[in-house]
């Protein structure tokens, strides 16, 4: 296996409370999570119980034989990723599923399903997962706005969410692959947040400080039920860097793994410039506005996920 000079500490992140009614402290809360680790728990969601079926019609979807998940290989960035020979002996080594948004029927035309005879039932199952997790995500975001001192509804109002553009991704890392020791290779997240359920399986990591020479990755542990939040890349700018898009990775331990990940993405249109409550002439903005779709298109250029 594969070695780094790396130092390993194992970690725990904040939680976050999603529906307490304290929004204040809340948003607080949130303030310190993201400007320390760009990282939290999320309990009291209201998806508690989702989460079984959720990983039940994952595991039937990565089940299914091989020919039947080629059907539907991604285009678009939406459908099924073979494990692919030449990405595990670089260190990545997962299948994966994308389903695209689904608020406008252009783009949600351009998603590929098994049929009804191979899943049944399994496009709508996973319709209302994407859309539970949309009204999570969106609750989390106004939060978020709350923590930066702007209007609840701000992120609504720039029509960053009126057509959201989330991906739902499902993936299965399956056990015991090649020499290297991340499964999963190390990367921030392009959007705006992403919410991430694993199967209760370790080996995510985070690493908080991108600069430093000797890698510190810390272990980041499954909370049953919580999901784990993270801020990604747009964010990042919107907030001129105080809210950090952690890199992270999964390492292997030797066991079969499932996870489920729904980026929050601004819709492409959305232009994406520093908050004005992040921004003061002694702190000026660090990045130039971007649209949205440029930035991420980009981004999947350089790094397809
Ligand atoms: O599988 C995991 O736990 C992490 C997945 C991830 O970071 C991603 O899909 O961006
Ligand atoms: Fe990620």
């Amino acid at each position: 296996m594969e070695r780094r000079k790396e130092i390993l500490t194992t970690l725990n992140l904040p939680i976050i409370d999603l529906s307490s009614p304290h929004r204040l402290s809340t948003a607080l809360s949130i303030r310190q999570a993201c400007t320390e680790y760009g990282f939290f728990y999320l309990v009291n969601h209201g998806l508690e119980n989702d989460l079984v079926n959720a990983f039940h019609q994952t595991k039937k979807f990565f089940s299914l034989p091989l020919q039947e998940k080629m059907k539907l290989l991604r285009n678009e960035n939406r459908g099924y990723s073979p494990l692919d020979p030449t990405l595990v002996s670089k260190g990545d080594s997962k299948e994966f599923y994308y389903i695209g948004p689904l608020a406008d029927l252009t783009s949600a035309n351009l998603n590929q399903w098994p049929s009804e005879e191979v899943l049944k039932n399994w496009r709508p199952s996973m319709e209302s997962l994407y859309w539970k997790l949309f009204g999570v995500g969106k609750k989390l975001l106004s939060l978020i706005a709350h923590s930066l001192n702007m209007d609840e509804d701000f992120f609504e109002k720039i029509g960053a969410i009126d057509k959201p553009s989330a991906f739902l991704r499902l993936l299965h890392y399956p056990g015991e692959m090649g020499p290297h020791e991340e499964i999963c290779s190390a990367h921030s997240d392009f959007g705006t947040l992403t919410l991430l359920l694993t199967d209760g399986v370790p080996g995510l990591q985070i690493c908080r400080d991108k600069s430093k020479e000797a890698q510190v990755w810390e272990d980041v542990s499954c909370m049953e039920g919580a999901f784990i939040v993270n801020i990604g890349d747009l964010m990042e700018r919107w907030t001129n860097c105080l809210y950090r898009s952690t890199m992270h990775r999964v390492i292997q331990i030797g066991k079969e793994r499932y996870s489920i990940a729904f980026f929050l993405d601004p819709h492409p249109d959305c232009v994406v410039e520093c908050l004005e409550s992040c921004c003061s002439e002694s702190c000026p903005a660090r990045f130039a506005p971007i649209r949205s779709g440029d930035y991420l298109t980009e981004r999947f250029k350089i790094q397809p996920a």
